[in-house]
């Protein structure tokens, strides 16, 4: 057993809340929180939390022993206002047994094949508001860009919603959720709580028309909500229930619409920094368009075919770190890299440590695609987790990011 884990736990309620605060509501944003106790106590520290005692772990060794063992020794914390604004039912709160049917109904439509259609719906949609800006002629905000691409997307390929003013109610509704899943749970008028909860009352009864709309045959287009209805007849392990279906309709709009815009807007910052890389992609992106068909969308092998780009993509996710740390509670006294942890404290894989740890990336402050020709060391590249709660979304994450490569560099210098 190593000695106790360095760090200042503070009083027992506060700890460094006020410091962990103030980093986060400040432009050094809250990982500097984490930056600055490494530099203090050494790449293993603790620390408290509102009232709970956090370990950061900054390596692969320490991110196995939790992947490998999620569910098991370690769980996702139960957070009240979490489970309430995006429901019970949701992937990110059911517990295990319930959690293990539920993803594997999901992930079907998620995986590479089924991306097929959404590949060249994405890039037809994408190619069609590019132009539209292009004739406006004036700049814009890649996030903002981002961002509503992304939702658009993403209601068209769940549910096959494209009419502008339903897509921006929902987004709004989906936002006020968002922001209330880590509130202070009191329903009083004006809270980020009472906010979220309403935006999910009215959530919940669009996602019911539109299902009740699927049943009575009014409408059956072929998307991912189609998909879990087809299964209506099938025995209860084969199928989800209408709150599994809704409950997890929001969250994966909510899981999926940030991380996704912000790691494209982060390629656009690196590639904008690093004009080797960007013309290294600009060349593989041009000699891919010069084969295809005047006009001609993407296709799923076009996205096999770019090499680079999946480079670029990667090394993105390396250093944006979309998502800074992952977040467990050990569910029992263990230990980890020989560290002892108590049941109920909080344990973050932390990737961004991992992610720029000089011993796994070589100059890793440095945009380097090239530098995933090299395999990597297990558990050093996880920007979308690991083990049973890897990203859902990760297929169509990457799939997003390279269609959206290609027509920057292949259509705009
Ligand atoms: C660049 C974009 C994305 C990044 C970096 C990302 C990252 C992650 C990570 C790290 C996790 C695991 C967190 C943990 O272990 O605590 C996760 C989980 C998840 N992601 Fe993503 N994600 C992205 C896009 C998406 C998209 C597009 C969707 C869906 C359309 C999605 C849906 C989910 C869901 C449902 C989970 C929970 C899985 C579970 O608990 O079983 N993500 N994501």
């Amino acid at each position: 057993m190593r000695e106790d884990i360095p760090g200042r736990l503070g009083l027992p309620l506060i700890g460094e809340t006020f410091s962990f605060l103030s980093a986060t509501n400040s432009t050094r944003g809250c990982y500097d929180f984490v930056r600055l106790r490494r530099l203090w106590h050494g790449r293993w520290f603790k620390t408290r939390l509102f009232g709970k005692i956090h370990i950061f772990i900054p390596n692969p060794e320490g991110a196995r022993t939790i992947f490998a063992n999620d569910f098991d020794l370690f769980n996702k914390g139960y957070v009240k206002s979490m489970a309430d604004a995006v429901g019970k039912k949701s992937l990110l709160c059911v517990p295990v047994e319930n959690h293990k049917r539920i993803r594997r109904l999901l992930s079907e439509p998620f995986s590479m094949t089924s991306l097929s259609a959404f590949i060249t719906k994405f890039d037809k949609m994408l190619c069609g508001r590019l132009q539209k800006l292009e004739e406006k002629g004036k700049s814009f905000k890649v996030l903002d860009f981002s961002m509503k691409m992304t939702f658009d997307a993403m209601c068209d390929m769940l549910m096959s919603i494209t009419e502008d003013s339903l897509l921006r109610q929902i987004e709004k509704d989906c936002t006020a959720v968002s922001d209330a899943m880590l509130s202070f749970p009191v329903m009083i008028p004006g809270t980020r709580y009472y906010k979220g909860i309403m935006g999910r009352k009215r959530l919940m009864e669009t996602f019911r028309d539109i299902i009740v709309r699927r049943r009575t045959g009014e409408e059956s287009p072929g998307d991912f909500l189609q998909s879990m209805l087809q299964r209506d007849s099938f025995p209860d392990s084969e199928k989800l229930d209408d709150s599994e279906i809704m409950d997890n309709l929001l969250t994966l709009i909510i899981a999926g619409q940030t991380t996704t815009a912000a790691a494209m807007m982060w390629s656009v910052k690196f590639l904008h920094d690093n004009r080797d890389a960007q013309d290294i992609l600009r060349d593989e992106q041009l000699s891919l368009a010069k084969i295809k068909p005047e006009g001609a969308s993407l296709n799923h092998e076009d996205i096999n075919n770019m090499l680079y780009g999946l480079k670029v993509v990667k090394e993105t996710l390396r250093m944006s770190n979309v998502l800074l740390w992952f977040p467990r509670v050990a569910l029992n006294d263990c230990t980890i890299e020989g560290y002892e942890i108590k049941k109920g404290w909080h344990v973050n894989i932390d990737a961004t440590c991992i992610h720029y740890d000089s011993d796994l990336f070589k100059d890793p402050l440095k945009f380097n695609p090239q530098r995933f020709d090299e395999m990597q060391k297990p558990y050093s590249f996880i920007p979308f987790g690991s083990g049973p709660r890897t990203c859902l979304g990760m297929n169509m994450a990457k799939v997003t990011m390279l269609v959206f490569l290609h027509r920057l560099t292949s259509c705009y210098t």
